[in-house]
């Protein structure tokens, strides 16, 4: 509670190289005077097999941000680098799943692994590996259309992961989902990214959501944003769903909503019971 906490030094993880590091990066739309600032200048990094959430107010860059560190978009100012081990690729995961509606299931995981140009069948076994993972062997002939909003969400977790990615950049990819499917597959992800230990930057609105999943909360300032505080939910791993119903983690939500609304126009912003922020 209280005024916030300055951006602490642990944005520099000592000891190993970062999977992901920003320096004074920016970026606007437009040009001259119809320019919009939609981001930074802000420094991040990521130590590898990190879990980092990024919370801020609607508008504020998120997206940019991750767009920028997919390759999307160009930088405007500064610089991004991403360092991942053996040159692993990068995965992102959109809210409105970005799966292929005209290909199949097994067509959707084994998609990255084919633009891979894994040999068919060693992409055929990892991709039905994974659909197992997730719950979906049944599915693998079946289309998207057929599928529910959970099951999608799933074969884009299961594409993603499928090409063993050394950085996982996931926007907002369980906000389109009702509450108890949500729960059920942060815990999903918890298992699995506990297993694989990938680095991740996950957006979201949900601040109990941030808090379940990661290792670090940034908080991002109105736009343009930039990161004005962390927090590190004292949750330790591997860790389970549970801890949403501590005590710890609704003290945390309160002061992350106490350092956000600061941010938001309090008019325009009410939170909601689990905690998100909507404007
Ligand atoms: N391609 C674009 N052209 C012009 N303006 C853009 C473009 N992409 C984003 N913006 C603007 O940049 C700002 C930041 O957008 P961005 O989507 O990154 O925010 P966000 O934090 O992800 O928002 P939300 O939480 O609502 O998804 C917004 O004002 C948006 O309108």
């Amino acid at each position: 509670m209280g005024e916030p906490h300055p951006p602490p030094a642990a944005h520099r993880p000592p000891d190993r190289p970062p999977a992901l590091r920003a320096r004074a990066l920016a970026r606007s739309f437009g040009r001259g005077s119809a320019a919009l600032a939609a981001l930074g200048p802000l420094d991040l990094d990521l130590a590898p097999g990190e879990f980092v959430c990024l919370v801020g107010p609607s508008g504020c860059g998120k997206s940019t941000l991750l767009r920028i560190a997919a390759g999307l978009l160009r930088p405007g100012e500064g610089e991004l680098e991403i360092r991942t081990h053996a040159g692993r690729p990068t995965s992102m995961i959109f809210q409105d799943y970005g799966i292929y509606d005209w290909k199949t299931v097994l067509a959707n995981v084994r998609f990255g692994l084919d633009i891979q140009r894994v040999p068919r069948k060693e992409a055929d076994e990892r991709a039905r590996t994974w659909l197992a993972r997730m719950g979906l062997a049944d599915f693998a002939g079946a289309y998207p259309a057929t599928l529910s909003g959970g099951m999608r969400q799933r074969v884009a977790l299961a594409r993603a992961l499928a090409v063993e990615p050394g950085l996982l950049l996931m926007d907002e990819p369980f906000a389109a989902l009702d509450a108890q499917l949500r729960t059920l597959l942060q815990d999903e992800l918890l298992g699995l990214t506990q297993t694989t230990r990938t680095t991740t930057l996950f957006v979201t609105h949900s601040l109990e959501e941030a808090l379940v999943l990661g290792d670090r909360v940034l908080v991002m300032s109105a736009r343009p944003g930039r990161i004005i505080a962390e927090r590190r939910p004292p949750f330790g791993r591997p860790r389970t769903g549970a801890v949403r119903d501590t005590p710890a983690c609704t003290a945390l939500k309160a002061e992350l909503w106490q350092l956000l609304r600061g941010e938001v126009d309090g008019a325009a912003v009410r939170p909601a019971p689990n905690g998100a922020v909507s404007a």
